[in-house]
């Protein structure tokens, strides 16, 4: 549905894409994740064909962006981080005016434009100046306008952003019920929403994408080296020495806020830990707890971005 290759761009000094490469496929919600300023706006923009790239190319199913930019654009919806909304039209008329531009048949458009409201629970809302919807309200007519079109994809620039958490869940579930229907594409960097929502993550640094698949290929992807803990009741630092001579464990260390417990990291042979249970167990220090500590999204995320 989504395919861009060899992404480039600048803006003067500024590179703020390089080589940017991936696909989407139909269906499937896709979490664009990146730390302020890494590049999803500039990435959407282009995909959308708002901007233009310096390189590279965007096709959006089987179209592409330069070379039929009709085609291509009438197959997306796009919610930039600034809503283009009117605020001196009703939201019906808003809604109705977008269903012109985006060439809904004029017979059609006054059922695509209740359908759309439906849709997006706004159809009590119909007759309000855009201008005085509250901020989630007005996030919904961003939705619309998006959507009215009925296309097959939808570009979702960070559609949470300022909600209240009441708001943010709401726009959440309705992500959730667009799925299906529509290949969703979007960007936050609320680690938590996307690892709920989304089927596939791309995450991007710096302008470049440094690791893209489902959630559980990526925290699987960094526990190449297993980090445990272990806690007991007597000797932990005597305990500590002991493991330090086992290869294959590294990073042991008691916890400074727990003279009872131990961390290390163990990479190589599955069984290292069996060694460690084995001491234990032969010097009597009294194992209470052993437990393998999984990487979390938000541990992979700052191991890529942190610089
Ligand atoms: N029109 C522009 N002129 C100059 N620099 C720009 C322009 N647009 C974006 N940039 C720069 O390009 C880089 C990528 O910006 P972009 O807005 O794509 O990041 P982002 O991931 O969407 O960030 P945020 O989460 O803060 O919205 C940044 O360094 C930004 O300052």
């Amino acid at each position: 549905m989504i395919e861009i290759s060899g992404i480039s761009k600048r803006f003067g000094e500024v590179v703020a894409l390089k080589d940017v490469s991936f696909k989407v496929d139909k269906g499937q919600i896709i979490g664009f994740l990146g730390a302020n300023g890494a590049g999803k706006t500039t990435t959407m923009d282009i995909l959308c064909g708002c901007i233009g790239a310096d390189s590279g190319h965007v096709k959006i199913c089987d179209f592409d962006i330069t070379e039929n930019p009709i085609e291509a654009k009438a197959r997306i919806g796009y919610l930039p981080d600034e809503p283009p909304i009117h605020g001196e039209m009703t939201v019906r008329e808003f809604v109705t005016y977008v269903a012109k531009l985006r060439k809904v048949p004029v017979g059609q458009v006054p059922q695509r434009v209740d359908e759309t409201l439906e849709k997006l629970s706004l159809t009590h809302m119909q007759s309000r100046l855009v201008a005085n919807l509250s901020k989630g309200y007005r996030q919904r007519v961003g939705l619309a306008q998006a959507l009215v079109h009925n296309p097959p994809i939808l570009i979702l620039d960070e559609p949470t952003e300022g909600l209240d958490p009441n708001q943010i869940i709401q726009i959440r579930e309705l992500i959730l019920s667009l799925k299906g229907d529509h290949t969703i594409l979007f960007s936050s960097h609320i680690l938590s929403e996307v690892q709920s929502l989304c089927d596939r993550l791309i995450i991007i640094n710096d302008g470049e994408i440094v690791e893209q698949g489902t959630y559980e290929e990526i925290v699987k992807k960094f526990q190449g080296e297993r980090s445990y803990e272990l806690v007991v009741r007597q000797g932990a630092s005597a305990l500590c020495d002991k493991l330090q001579g086992i290869e294959g464990l590294t990073h042991v260390a008691v916890d400074p806020q727990n003279q009872s417990r131990i961390s290390f990291h163990a990479s190589g042979r599955d069984d290292v830990v069996d060694d460690v249970a084995a001491a234990v167990l032969e010097g009597k220090f009294g194992l209470l707890e052993i437990s393998q500590k999984s990487a979390s999204l938000e541990d992979v995320f700052h191991q890529l971005t942190r610089h």
